[in-house]
């Protein structure tokens, strides 16, 4: 029976300063993934692609570049591989994909990550393969190696998250029942995989908890108009840190985590537990005007600010606010307008911290 898959899922902000790798605020800007499967229309766009039964087009912006061939395109990438790992070689016959997307690609703001909860999402519908919620997180980490974009998007709000040793993956604690299940499934699974070498994700290797946002706070995000992939910035890293920066990060993470959440939050507190010493340091250089953003605002000359820090791995500049929203955007906007060579043009949005993750609704047509 023909019928159509709505997937939303929201932009990421990833690190809020000292949780590199670990905290993730998801944010009011979608990517809007649409799957029509066996529709007239469907059949049509579908026949161009007969291996994977699947077309893809973009709507709208934030798509220049992106690949549309079903094995290049991130997001039909991985429900290919989703799909593969459970079995399903392709798409159900003539199925159409239409992205709409409001995140930009490359500034820091998660499009990765969504695209990726987006595929397995549309694996999961298309599929009817029944995923939990844990287990679709095992899959997006196979592709988006750090847990703290993936995990904010498919579950929504303030989260902390950890990757286990993957070689000693899967200490939920489970019923006898469900465990002897999970076994029985996953040796089946990895012995058809293996057939077909496919690479299965091991159980439970991402962990996360939800932690308290305070309704008051809004997201300002300065969006430079130029990109930096994450491998970039990834790659500007130092392999070891000193004791003293990594102590730094732990004592304004663990105060950060609670912060937020509470009810009136404390300016002052929270500005302090937002700095950084183990990635910003190391991005300066790739962010004109970065370090004067970081060492100039604060809660004192301006009114509403909670803090600022670098959205994932950047450009973006993410300022966290109670109040002022414009004039703060304005602020920060205003030193990228006076960096070397023409300055750094940049937009700016104000966004909601997002209760609910990634959706996916099924409608029979
Ligand atoms: N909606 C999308 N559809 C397909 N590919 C996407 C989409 N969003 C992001 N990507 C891929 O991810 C890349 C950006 O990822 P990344 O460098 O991690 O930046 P970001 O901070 O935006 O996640 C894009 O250049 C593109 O290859
Ligand atoms: N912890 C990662 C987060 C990358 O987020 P993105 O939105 O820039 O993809 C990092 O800082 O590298």
């Amino acid at each position: 029976m023909p019928a159509r898959h709505t997937i939303n899922v929201p932009a990421t902000s990833a690190n809020i300063g000292p949780g590199f790798d670990v905290m993730g605020l998801s944010l009011s800007l979608y990517l809007t993934v649409t799957a029509e499967v066996g529709t007239a229309a469907a059949v049509a766009a579908a026949a161009a692609d007969a291996d994977s039964n699947v077309s893809i087009a973009y709507e709208g912006g934030n798509a220049a570049g992106l690949p549309l061939g079903a094995r290049a395109n991130l997001i039909t990438r991985t429900a290919l591989y989703v799909l593969e790992c459970n079995g399903v070689g392709r798409f159900p016959e003539a199925t159409a994909v239409t992205v709409a997307n409001r995140i930009p690609l490359g500034r820091g703001l998660g499009s990765s990550g969504a695209a990726v909860v987006a595929g397995v999402l549309l694996a999961n519908a298309v599929g009817a393969l029944g995923l939990t919620e844990q287990r679709m997180l095992d899959y997006c980490l196979m592709i988006e190696h750090h847990p703290d974009n993936v995990a904010a998007a498919l579950v929504g709000g303030f989260v902390a998250s950890y990757l286990v040793d993957v070689d000693r993956p899967g200490n939920i604690p489970v019923s006898e029942a469900d465990e002897a299940d999970l076994a029985r499934r996953e040796r089946e699974q990895r012995a058809a995989a293996a057939d077909r070498s496919i690479n299965l994700p091991p159980e439970n290797i991402g962990h996360f908890l939800r932690l308290g946002c305070s309704p008051r706070i809004r997201a300002i995000a300065i969006i430079p108009q130029f990109e930096l992939a994450t491998a970039k910035a990834r790659a500007a890293l130092p392999g070891t840190y000193k004791t003293a920066d990594v102590v730094f990060n732990l004592q304004r993470l663990a105060v950060l985590t609670t912060a937020l959440g509470r009810e009136t939050p404390d300016p002052w507190l929270i500005y302090r537990a937002m700095e950084d010493k183990v990635h910003q340091p190391y991005r300066m250089h790739l962010v004109p005007g970065l370090p004067e953003i970081l060492r100039s605002l604060n809660p004192d000359n301006t009114p509403g600010l909670l803090g600022v820090c670098l959205s994932g791995a950047g450009p973006t500049v993410l300022a966290l606010a109670v109040d002022n929203f414009d004039a703060i955007a304005a602020k920060i906007r205003a030193i990228f307008d006076i960096q070397p060579d023409g300055g750094v043009a940049t937009t700016y949005e104000v966004l909601h911290i997002v209760s609910e993750g990634a959706t996916c609704v099924t409608e029979t047509l």
